[in-house]
């Protein structure tokens, strides 16, 4: 009875990568104040033995970091474990365990270069595991219960903490500290309640299956930076990153990605140099930056992000960049993903 059991679950891996939901502090009150990446993904699978109700789930362990610590070889590394699998018969489903900090930009990573229709669920949580009302064990419980339902097949790389299911393309951390931390401005796809999923939309971007890149053809990442704009704000950081080696820079501007008077002519320096400029907004959830508007784009060859945030924006240059080097086309990109 238990080896038929066994054959009608989904096969899910959760690859674990550290963070939060991996962390632990010194007392049950220390719900802020731990250690990230102190648990290894046999303790944390131990921790929730409601899994093997859901699924077939096995881990391993490809990192133990604190994502804001991650870098671009790590995001390789993952992405490349993540296809092995996904190419594997007897893998229904992948969980990527994950610190908040980042998630959103190895998910939206992971969404523009997995060529798969598998479900991929990155998952994290605010509290560690050692917490009074932590929130993994049922924030990684619905991730493997949404990775082994077909029903989450084809809707690109998703992400699921607090109930909710949400893109990988548009969720930012958009709270901390409180357990409510990610959003979408274009709110979420679904809930999870229970292990059972309830849909409500699709992505319209292009992702996965349908994206034109594949990580088995990228073996390295073009370097892509960020500068934020202030008031007051000077060309200093701006040149400093182009000069150390800067393919691209994201500006991080205000509102519509506008652009300090003081900033402008660096900018159009830098781009007659050959370093790509991309135009995105700081603003929290709902930034959308109109081409030509704040700023001549076409006259300074500059580009757009639309509505993707700065740290999003570098995700997708780089991989853009793996393909072109023509501002046309890395527009065209930043129309379409
Ligand atoms: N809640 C978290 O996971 C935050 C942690 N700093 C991390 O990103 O690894």
């Amino acid at each position: 009875k238990e080896a038929e059991q066994q054959q009608k679950l989904a096969n899910v891996v959760i690859l674990a990568t550290g963070g939060t939901i991996a962390g632990a502090g010194a007392s049950a009150a220390n719900s802020a104040t731990y250690q990230a990446a102190k648990m290894g993904i046999d303790k944390l699978i131990a921790g929730v033995p409601e899994l093997a109700d859901i699924a077939n789930v096995r881990g391993e362990q490809v990192m133990q970091i604190a994502s804001e610590s991650i870098s671009n070889d790590d995001l390789l590394k993952l992405a490349k474990r993540v296809a092995e699998l996904a190419d594997s018969s007897d893998v229904d489903g992948i969980v990527i365990t994950h610190g908040t900090d980042t998630l959103e930009e190895t998910a939206y990573f992971l969404n523009l270069v997995e060529k798969t229709d598998k479900p991929i669920v990155v998952v994290g949580s605010m509290r560690p595991g050692t917490a009074m009302s932590a929130d993994g064990m049922l924030n990684l419980y619905n991730a493997v219960a949404v990775a082994g339902d077909k029903q989450s097949r084809g809707k690109g790389v998703l992400v699921t903490l607090n109930d909710e299911i949400q893109s990988g393309r548009d969720v930012s951390k958009a709270v901390n500290i409180k357990t409510e931390a990610f959003k979408s401005a274009w709110g979420p796809m679904g809930m999870v309640v229970e292990g059972k999923s309830y849909w409500f939309r699709l992505p319209a971007k292009r992702h996965t299956l349908n994206s034109e890149f594949d990580i088995k053809q990228i073996s390295s990442l073009p370097q892509v930076d960020i500068a934020y704009g202030y008031g007051n704000v000077t060309d200093t950081a701006y040149k400093a990153l182009a000069q150390n080696g800067a393919k691209a820079l994201i500006h991080a501007g205000t509102g519509n990605g506008s652009v300090s008077s003081r900033v402008v002519p660096a900018l159009q320096e830098l781009r007659k140099n050959g370093v790509q400029i991309i135009r995105s907004s700081h603003v929290n959830q709902g930034g959308f930056v109109l081409r030509n508007a704040e700023q001549p784009d076409d006259k300074n060859d500059w580009v757009v992000a639309h509505d993707l945030n700065p740290q999003k924006a570098r995700i997708l240059a780089m991989v853009a960049m793996t393909k072109t080097q023509d501002s046309k086309e890395l527009q065209r990109i930043f129309w379409e993903y």
